[in-house]
């Protein structure tokens, strides 16, 4: 990458970037024909100038200009650090391909007993894993949110954008989380690269999931000490189209490791537990 310190303009220092045209996962080299310019502005410019030199035409590391100064406007300014270990290199390490297990259902339908259930049967196999929970994520980063419907949007949001650098540094993320608006889901899954978002619906019926109640929550949205709790008063979108879909068997439920094991195969089949 290729930093030409340059002008400046109404006392704002102003550089040009050169970056690739390819995008960043082709692990390509850059060559001088591959290159275009943007513009960086202030102190990134100046710190961009001190380390780059035209000498340094390197494409495993450094900095790559966001040719599309995406969203927000003013902030903007924003350059992306490329590393030479990258998630190929993570991957190999662990021996498995990083992705995001998607657990969405109503409150009740076992998508925590779920996540624990496969990070276990994963764990022992020497895979890594790391479980993203809604209940354990709104006690910390997601604790300013509340349950309305923009604040479940956030929330997810947010725990989409963590799930993807899990998946990112080589992880098996999984994320345990109500979700239940689709717009939402599908915004998670178009943050990662194809296939790796898996959605999993715990497609249970409420009254299984009400008769449940391990928390008592149920209870208190009926008696109106809730308002807008998930299947009461509050809306679930079903996937149309999870990868893997979780059913009662007739009248039972299959035991959580049986539910496990449907996603283990699906990740075995599609290579996630391999380099
Ligand atoms: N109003 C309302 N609606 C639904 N759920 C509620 C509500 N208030 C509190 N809880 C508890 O919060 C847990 C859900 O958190 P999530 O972050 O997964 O929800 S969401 O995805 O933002 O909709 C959920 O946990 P689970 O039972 O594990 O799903 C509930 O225990
Ligand atoms: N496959 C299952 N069979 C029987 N009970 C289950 C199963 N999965 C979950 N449960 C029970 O249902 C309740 C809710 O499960 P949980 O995993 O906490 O759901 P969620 O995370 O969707 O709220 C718990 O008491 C749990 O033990």
């Amino acid at each position: 990458m290729v930093f030409n310190p340059s002008l400046s303009i109404n006392s704002v220092k102003v550089g040009f970037c050169c970056s690739p045209s390819t995008p960043l996962n082709c692990r390509q080299n850059v060559t001088s024909t591959s290159l275009k310019y943007v513009s960086v502005k202030g102190k990134e410019a100046s710190r961009m100038c001190s380390l780059k030199t035209n000498t340094e035409i390197n494409s495993n590391e450094g900095y790559i200009c966001n040719e599309n100064l995406r969203k927000g406007g003013e902030s903007m300014n924003i350059v992306w650090h490329k590393c030479s270990i990258e998630k190929i290199d993570r991957q190999e390490l662990l021996q498995q391909r990083g992705c995001v297990i998607w657990i969405t259902g109503l409150s009740g339908s076992g998508k925590s007993t779920l996540a624990c259930a496969l990070a276990r049967a994963l764990h022992s196999r020497g895979k890594l894993t790391y479980v993203l929970d809604g209940d354990n994520v709104r006690h910390g980063l997601n604790s300013d949110l509340t349950f309305k419907q923009e604040d479940r949007a956030e929330n997810i949001r947010r725990i989409g954008e963590v799930a993807k650098l899990f998946s990112d540094a080589g992880v098996i993320c999984i994320a345990s989380v109500i979700s239940p608006y689709r717009k939402d889901r599908d915004a998670c899954r178009s943050i990662l690269p194809d296939g790796d978002f898996i959605e999993v619906f715990m497609d249970m019926p409420l009254h299984v999931c009400e008769a449940r109640d391990p928390k008592g929550l149920y209870k208190l949205a009926r008696a109106g000490k809730i308002e807008g709790f998930t299947g009461v008063d509050d809306p679930y979108e079903a996937p149309l189209n999870s990868e893997i879909t979780i059913q009662m068997d007739g009248e039972a439920c299959s035991s959580p490791e049986v539910m496990a094991e449907k996603v283990e195969c699906y990740l075995d089949a599609k290579g996630y537990l391999q380099a």
